[in-house]
C-alpha cells in the first residue's frame, strides 16, 4: 500500500471525485482525463487525492500535445483551470467550484518528493533506457511522463546525439587533400553567390557532406530543396552506389516534395548541361520519389508498430525527410528505431510552423538550442567552423558551446520566391518575431498581395468574405462541369483553400463550410443535393491503407467518364489519378475550408484565414503566432484575413511552447 505523504495541502471545495466531473461538465478536462486519472489510481489501494490530481493533470497535458506535465507549470491557485460560475448559475444555487495547492516551499520541490513516493512511479538515473519494473510514470528532473512518451523522448535524443558526428565523408576529406580540393570546386560551382554575405546554402550543403545527422530549417522559398538536391549531386558522385530514400509526414507532402526535387534537378540540369560526365551521370541518379513515413516503415494492420524496426532496419544508407516539424515524437521515434545503423539522415522543415498534430514538437526542440531571445544564431564548434570556412571559402560565427547538435545544423532566412510574394513574406515575418507594431505596419502598406475582410457589427464583410471565396472557387467548379480530366480539376481546386483556426463553430471549419456551400449552390455551381454532388472536395480523415488514402488527402467527387457514376478522385504521391466509389470512402469531410493544422506541408496561390471574432472568447486560446505563420505562409500568391485586427494581434503575441524534456536532453544549456 502507498503510504503518501506531503507538505501540500489540497483545497477543494468538493470531494476531488465530484469535482473532476464539475470539471469535465466544464469541459476543462475531457473524460478520458478523469477516467484515466480514476483509473491509474485505482491500481493503488488507497487513493490519494493529490495523486489523482496530478494524474488528471498529466492526462490533460497530453491531450494537449506535450510530452509531459512540468511540476514547476503547475498553477497553485488553479491547478484545473476551472472557471468561475456565471452569476445565474450562482442564483439557482450552484456551489463554487474551486481547487488550490498550498505550500510553504517551492511547490514543483514538494510535488516531486510527493510523487517519488509512489509505487507506480520511476525514477530514471542518468543512462538509464527503461524501468525494469514497467511502472506507469516516470518522474525525470521536475517532469511528470507517461512511460510511453517517457522512452520516446529517450530514444529520439539518444539516437539524435548518436547522429550528430562526423560521417566518414569529413574523415575522407581531412586525410585527403585532393578530394577535399575537389569537393570545394564542386561546391564553388554549384554555389556560385557573388554577393560578400555568408551563403548559408553553401553552408548547409557542407554540413550535409560531412555529418551523419543534418537538419535544413528555413521559411518557405528559403531554398531547402535546392540546397538538398545539390547535396545529393555530392553525395552520388562521391558514392553512386549510395541508396537514398525521400519521405514527408503526408501523402501531399511527399508529392510535394517529389515535384520540388523534379523541379530542382530540371534547374541544375541547365545550369550543369557542360559540366563533366561524371556530375551529369551524378545528377541523373537522383531519386525523385518521395513516398510516406508510414509507407516507408512498413503499417502492419491493427498494430502500432510498423514492419521495419531496429531489428529489421530500412534498408538504405541515406534517409531524407522533408515537412519535418510534422513528424510527431512517436513517429520519429520509431524512424529513428529503423535507421540502419550506418545510415545517415538529413532533416528538412521550418521550425516557425506549427507543431506536429499529435505530441511534440521534435524540430522545434531540436533548433532550440539556436534561440537567442526571437531570433536564431547559428554557432558551430571551432573545428567545425574551420571545416565549413575551408569548404566554403567564407568565415562562419564560431560559437561557445560545444553541443555536437549544434555542428549539424543549418538555418536559411533568405527567401527566394517569387517576386510577387514581398507582402506575404514580410507579414511572415513581422509575426514570427511577434512583433505587433511591424504586423500593423505592415498592413498599412496596402501590398497588393494582401487583404483583409475586418469583420464588422453588419454582414457586409461576411458577404464580401463569401463573394471572394466563390469568384476563387468558381473556375475549378466550371471545369468540373465541362468534364474536364479529373487531374486538371483538382489542380485549379489547390489553387485556393479557406483555413480556420479551428474545426467547430461558426467561423470554424463547419461553419465555414455550410456558408459557403450555401453561398457556391446559390450561384449554381454546386448542387449538394445529396451527400456527393459533381465537384466536392473531401478530406480523409483516417488511414486507409487498403486503398491507399490517408489522413489529410485531398480529393474531388466527379462524374466518371466510364461508368458514368460519381467517383472521389485522388492524387497518388506518383502524380498518377484514383478514383474510389464514394461509399467505399473512409471518414472524412468537405473541405472548402480547413484546419492550419490540416494544411501543413501544402501550399496554395491564394489562401484566405479565418479568424473567431470576439478577442475574450475562449476559441481565441487556440490562436497563436505559429498558426498564424503557418497559415500566412501556406499562400504564394495572395493571403487575405477574415477577422478583427484586435484578434490577430493577440495570436501574434501568444507563443505555444508545447512542454517536452526533449530540448534538454539535446542541448547542454537548456
Ligand atoms: N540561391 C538561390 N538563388 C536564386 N533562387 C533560388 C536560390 N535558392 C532557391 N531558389 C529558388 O527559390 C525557389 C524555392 O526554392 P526551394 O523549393 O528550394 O525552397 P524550399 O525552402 O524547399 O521551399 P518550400 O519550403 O516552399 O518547399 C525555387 O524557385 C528556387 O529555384
Amino acid at each position: 500500500m502507498d503510504t503518501l505523504t506531503s507538505n501540500i495541502e489540497l483545497q477543494c471545495s468538493q470531494p476531488l471525485p465530484q469535482l473532476l466531473k464539475l470539471a469535465e461538465q466544464q469541459s476543462v478536462i475531457t473524460a478520458l482525463d478523469r477516467h484515466f486519472a480514476l483509473q491509474l489510481s485505482g491500481l493503488l489501494t488507497e487513493a490519494e487525492p493529490l495523486l489523482l490530481l496530478l494524474l488528471t493533470l498529466l492526462s490533460k497535458q497530453l491531450s494537449s500535445q506535450h510530452s509531459c506535465l512540468p511540476l514547476d507549470h503547475i498553477d497553485a491557485s488553479n491547478p484545473l483551470g476551472l472557471r468561475p460560475l456565471t452569476a445565474v448559475q450562482l442564483q439557482t444555487g450552484a456551489a463554487p467550484l474551486s481547487c488550490e495547492l498550498r505550500c510553504q516551499g517551492d511547490l514543483a520541490a514538494e510535488l516531486s518528493q510527493f510523487l517519488a513516493q509512489s509505487s507506480l512511479v520511476w525514477q530514471p538515473q542518468a543512462n538509464d533506457v527503461d524501468d525494469p519494473q514497467s511502472r506507469p510514470l516516470v518522474l525525470q528532473g521536475q517532469r511528470l511522463y507517461l512511460r510511453r512518451y517517457w522512452r520516446y523522448e529517450q530514444q529520439v535524443a539518444s539516437k539524435l546525439l548518436s547522429l550528430a558526428s562526423d560521417n566518414h565523408i569529413a574523415e575522407r576529406l581531412e586525410r585527403e587533400p585532393a578530394l577535399a580540393a575537389q569537393v570545394t570546386n564542386v561546391l564553388a560551382q554549384l554555389f556560385n553567390s557573388q554577393s560578400p554575405a555568408i551563403d548559408w546554402q553553401k553552408v548547409a550543403a557542407a554540413t550535409s557532406l560531412t555529418r551523419r545527422l543534418s537538419v535544413i530549417t528555413g521559411g518557405p522559398g528559403t531554398g531547402k530543396t535546392t540546397t538538398v538536391t545539390k547535396v545529393l549531386l555530392l553525395l552520388l558522385q562521391l558514392q553512386p552506389e549510395l541508396h537514398v530514400r525521400l519521405v514527408a509526414p503526408t501523402g501531399k507532402a511527399a508529392a510535394r516534395l517529389s515535384e520540388s526535387i523534379k523541379g530542382s534537378k530540371a534547374r541544375l540540369q541547365a545550369e550543369l548541361a557542360s559540366s563533366a560526365p561524371a556530375l551529369q551521370a551524378a545528377l541523373a541518379a537522383i531519386p525523385e520519389e518521395a513516398a510516406t513515413i508510414h509507407r516507408l516503415l512498413g503499417v502492419i494492420p491493427d498494430d502500432s508498430r510498423f514492419r521495419h524496426r531496429h531489428d529489421n532496419p530500412l534498408l538504405l544508407d541515406l534517409l531524407i525527410v522533408d515537412e519535418a516539424s510534422m513528424v510527431d515524437l512517436p513517429l520519429m521515434a520509431k524512424l529513428l528505431d529503423a535507421l540502419p545503423e550506418h545510415a545517415q539522415l538529413i532533416l528538412l522543415g521550418d521550425q516557425d510552423q506549427l507543431a506536429s498534430v499529435e505530441a511534440g514538437a521534435v524540430l522545434a526542440d531540436i533548433c532550440h538550442g539556436l534561440r537567442v531571445d526571437d531570433s536564431w544564431q547559428m554557432q558551430y564548434s571551432a573545428k567545425q567552423a574551420a571545416r565549413l570556412t575551408a569548404l566554403c571559402g567564407m568565415e562562419l560565427p564560431q560559437g561557445t558551446r560545444q553541443d555536437a547538435l549544434g555542428d549539424s545544423l543549418c538555418m536559411l532566412r533568405h527567401s527566394h520566391r517569387f517576386k510577387g510574394d514581398a507582402g506575404i513574406g514580410v507579414l511572415a515575418n513581422a509575426v514570427n518575431q511577434g512583433d505587433v507594431a511591424a504586423v500593423r505596419q505592415v498592413w498599412r502598406q496596402q501590398y497588393p498581395e494582401l487583404a483583409w475582410f475586418e469583420q464588422q457589427t453588419d454582414s457586409s464583410a461576411e458577404r464580401a468574405l463569401l463573394q471572394h471565396c466563390v469568384a476563387h472557387y468558381r473556375p475549378y467548379l466550371e471545369l468540373a462541369a465541362s468534364h474536364a480530366e479529373p487531374q486538371q480539376v483538382l489542380q485549379a481546386f489547390n489553387q485556393f483553400r479557406i483555413l480556420c483556426a479551428m474545426r467547430s463553430g461558426e467561423y470554424g471549419v463547419d461553419g465555414i463550410n455550410i456558408a459557403v456551400i450555401r453561398q457556391l449552390s446559390q450561384a449554381q455551381l454546386i448542387e449538394p443535393r445529396q451527400e456527393f454532388y459533381r465537384g466536392r472536395p473531401i478530406i480523409i480523415r483516417s488511414n486507409d491503407y487498403n486503398l491507399g488514402l490517408f489522413n489529410g488527402d485531398i480529393g474531388i467527387v466527379l462524374h466518371d467518364e466510364q461508368t458514368g457514376r460519381l467517383m472521389a478522385w485522388f492524387e497518388r504521391a506518383d502524380g498518377s489519378m484514383m478514383k474510389v466509389l464514394p461509399a467505399r470512402l473512409p471518414s472524412h469531410d468537405t473541405c472548402f475550408a480547413m484546419t492550419v493544422h490540416k494544411s501543413q506541408g501544402s501550399e496554395f496561390d491564394a489562401v484566405t484565414l479565418v479568424l473567431p471574432p470576439n478577442p475574450r472568447g475562449p476559441q481565441v486560446q487556440l490562436l497563436c503566432r505559429e498558426l498564424l505563420y503557418t497559415g500566412i505562409t501556406r499562400a504564394k500568391q495572395h493571403f487575405s484575413c477574415s477577422g478583427r485586427p484586435a484578434v490577430f494581434n493577440l495570436a501574434v503575441k501568444q507563443l505555444t511552447r508545447r512542454a517536452s524534456g526533449l530540448a534538454s536532453r539535446l542541448w547542454s544549456q537548456v
